[in-house]
């Protein structure tokens, strides 16, 4: 049955929300057509060359022209000896349209990773040859396996599969195809990423049927909006369909998890080279070894995100779905080109595998000192997980998703994911320097001619972000595992600037905080002063977890009691009064306070209990000014200070009644006790 949200209008079809994409909630580009989408992407240069020289500044072309001209510089390079379009001269239109059409089937075919010893072969119109090709695709070592239809005109169309493509041929293939894929000055591939510039959790859907009926969290609070199989099909073939309809398609064949005895074998099948790279870098990278002997995946995405879904398929609200079927092990994409879906969706897929097999899934950063102890940082997007764990001084092990089993720490992912809005060389100097040569660059703004990245740039989407992989970070630890946690820091960016910079837990504060899943963010940055808006989600990533949070928290509470881990509540958000009066804290002061975490220096020092919170926090930090410790100390309205600490509280009491009631009640006295005390006054 379907769930209210999405509940069928008594003739069996599903309602549909005729909201379109700027529905609350759901990120969307701040353009009306693709062409101003595209606009937004270049700023004017400065001219580069003086006044009445030769005009070769790209300034003067029109956006037309320096594409032209940029194809017509991929297609002849200095070296045409081994081109087979280098006979024709690059000023005749006709043959170099013949010469455009050949180099395109040549790249496809050779770039099959197949071809390469005989060369490339021109399909043309016959189902013959095309027969011929497609025998020749069962070197590479997987297709893609769609049903059979029995006979169809697409059934004898032939799609070139691009199997596992290097960055410097994914570079060509999304520069020659894909409009808005621009090389920036440092080596990075600038790409846009459409409509959505975000991911749509209102739009992900899980398969319900016997099995993920009882095993699954449903209902409220619950990410798994819930879909039938027979609607998951219907997408499915949407996308195999849409895909089989393109003249080539990307299948990445790839590892999650850097635990040797519990890795992942992932299939991604996507329609656009950004996608393809994005996921070369956020998976592990097989060796060739490892990819001769691939196998059958465990698990498949078919991402067709230029496609949307048929708003008229049951269960659907919107043109975006994102779908689920863990029965089947399969995902599919439709209606958003945002690469974040992949990466999150997988995600999803270890947050059921994994506590299956007793190993605990983290939305957390993860790193580790030069004497071995790692430090876990859990937040909501934005909080920190990525800054943070990224540390000069100690160890990388990843930025965002991992596993703790009985071994210890391992990341699922083989790279990471920065946000770059305000990015800095001074404040993350490892992150600037990790965008170069492969590094996929979303939503970014630069300089037209220079292609020089103007960080600070919100023109496109304020969530504009990096993918790279791991191990373009300096001081990476190479296999991304580590020994059992030391400290497990709970991030949250408190806009209402009332909770403490740093706070030591107990166990059970630990696991109230955990639960909860405390972030504040502001409403809007662009339209004057808002009031903050406070985000709960459970465990630090309700979008990701299928099983109930507490399942969950009653695993980190075993492994911090077993291996004696120390919990810590670090508010990287506002100081001196909410957003608006006071200011974000010092990120230097914030990377102090987890020095001193590290190592171990805080659990020195003395502690003050606060009002309402019970917060534990300590009265100097080395390098803090002591006086920020106390958030009511910065403060100059007191009494606005009490109003928003207690505000603050209600709002969390408020949330935690989701978890104190209900059939899966397993939250103890002792954790709600550790929660805000608010007295009657
Ligand atoms: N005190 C602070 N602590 C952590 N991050 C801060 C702080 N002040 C500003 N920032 C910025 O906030 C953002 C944190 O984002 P990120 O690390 O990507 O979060 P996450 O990985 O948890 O989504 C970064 O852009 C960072 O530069
Ligand atoms: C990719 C994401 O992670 P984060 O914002 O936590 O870095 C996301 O939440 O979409
Ligand atoms: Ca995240
Ligand atoms: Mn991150």
């Amino acid at each position: 049955m379907p769930t209210s949200d999405n509940a069928g209008n008594g003739n069996g079809l599903a309602k549909i929300q005729q909201l379109g994409d700027n529905e609350e909630g759901r990120p969307t580009v701040k353009a009306q057509t693709i062409d101003e989408l595209h606009s937004l992407q270049k700023k004017k240069s400065a001219p580069s060359t003086p006044k009445g020289s030769l005009p070769t500044s790209a300034s003067v072309f029109t956006e037309e022209e320096r594409n032209k001209q940029q194809l017509e510089s991929i297609r002849f390079p200095k070296s045409r000896s081994r081109t087979c379009d280098s006979y024709f001269t690059p000023d005749d239109p006709l043959l170099q349209e013949i010469s455009f059409k050949f180099a395109k089937r040549r790249s496809s075919a050779s770039l099959a990773s197949l071809t390469r010893e005989s060369g490339p072969k021109v399909v043309k119109g016959d189902p013959a040859a095309r027969k011929y090709e497609a025998s020749r695709v069962e070197h590479v070592p997987h297709q893609i396996l769609t049903p059979t239809i029995a006979v169809s005109d697409s059934a004898l169309k032939f799609t070139h599969v691009l199997y596992n493509l290097s960055p410097a041929e994914l570079y060509e293939q999304a520069i020659k195809y894909e409009k808005g894929s621009f090389i920036t000055s440092t080596g990075a591939l600038a790409t846009l990423s459409g409509a959505k510039t975000g991911r749509c959790p209102r739009d992900k859907r899980v398969v319900k049927d016997e099995v993920t009926e009882n095993e699954l969290w449903w209902g409220k609070g619950s990410p798994n909006i819930e879909m039938d199989e027979h609607s998951f099909m219907v997408n499915r073939e949407r996308a195999v369909d849409y895909l089989n309809s393109l003249d080539k398609v990307f299948v990445n064949d790839q590892f999650l998890n850097w635990d040797p005895e519990n890795k992942i074998k992932v299939r991604i099948v996507s329609a656009r080279a950004y996608h393809s790279l994005f996921m070369h870098n956020m998976c592990i990278r097989p060796t060739t070894e490892e990819l001769e002997n691939f196998g059958t995946p465990d698990f498949t995405i078919y991402n067709a995100g230029q496609f949307p879904c048929n708003r008229y398929t049951h269960y659907m609200t919107s043109s975006t779905s994102i779908d689920l079927s863990l029965a089947r092990k399969e995902m599919v994409i439709l209606g958003t080109q945002y690469a974040g879906e992949m990466k999150k969706g997988l995600f999803s897929v270890m947050h059921y595998l994994m506590p299956k097999r007793k190993i605990l899934s983290l939305h957390s950063g993860c790193n580790m000192g030069k004497g071995g102890d790692v430090a876990l940082f859990f937040g909501l997007s934005g909080t920190g997980k990525t800054t943070l764990s990224t540390d000069h001084n100690r160890y990388l092990i990843g930025d965002d998703e991992h596993c703790w089993s009985e071994s210890g720490v391992s990341n699922i992912e083989g790279g990471c994911y920065a946000k770059c809005i305000d990015l800095s060389r001074e404040n993350e100097p490892d992150i600037w320097n990790a965008i170069k040569f492969g590094t996929v660059l979303e939503n970014v703004v630069f300089d037209e001619h220079f292609r020089e990245v103007d960080y600070t740039d919100k023109s496109v989407t304020e969530n504009t972000r990096a993918a790279y992989p791991i191990d373009y970070i300096p001081n990476v630890k190479l296999p991304c595992v580590g020994p059992h946690p030391k400290n497990v820091i709970l991030l949250a960016c408190d806009a209402f600037g009332v909770l403490p910079p740093v706070s030591k837990l107990s166990l059970s504060q630990t696991m109230y905080h955990f639960i909860s899943g405390y972030t504040a963010l502001v409403a809007g940055t662009e339209e004057g002063i808002k009031e903050p808006q406070a985000t709960f989600s459970a465990c630090f990533g309700a979008a990701f977890i299928m099983l109930h949070p507490t399942k969950y928290a009653a695993m980190l509470a075993e492994k911090m009691q077993n291996h004696g881990a120390t919990g810590w509540l670090v508010n990287t958000g506002w100081s001196g009064g909410s957003y608006g009066c006071g200011s974000r804290i010092k990120l230097s002061y914030t990377r102090k306070i987890i020095d001193a975490i590290h190592s171990g220096s805080l659990l020195d020092v003395e502690y003050k209990k606060t009002e309402i919170f019970g917060l534990e926090i300590p009265t100097e930090v080395e390098g803090v000014p002591s006086e920020i410790l106390e958030p009511e100390n910065t403060w100059s309205d007191k009494q606005a200070y009490k109003e928003t600490l207690l505000k603050l509280a209600g709002l969390f009491k408020n949330n935690f009644e989701t978890f104190t009631y209900g059939e899966n009640n397993q939250v103890t006295k002792e954790i709600l006790a550790a929660g805000p005390i608010i007295h009657d006054a």
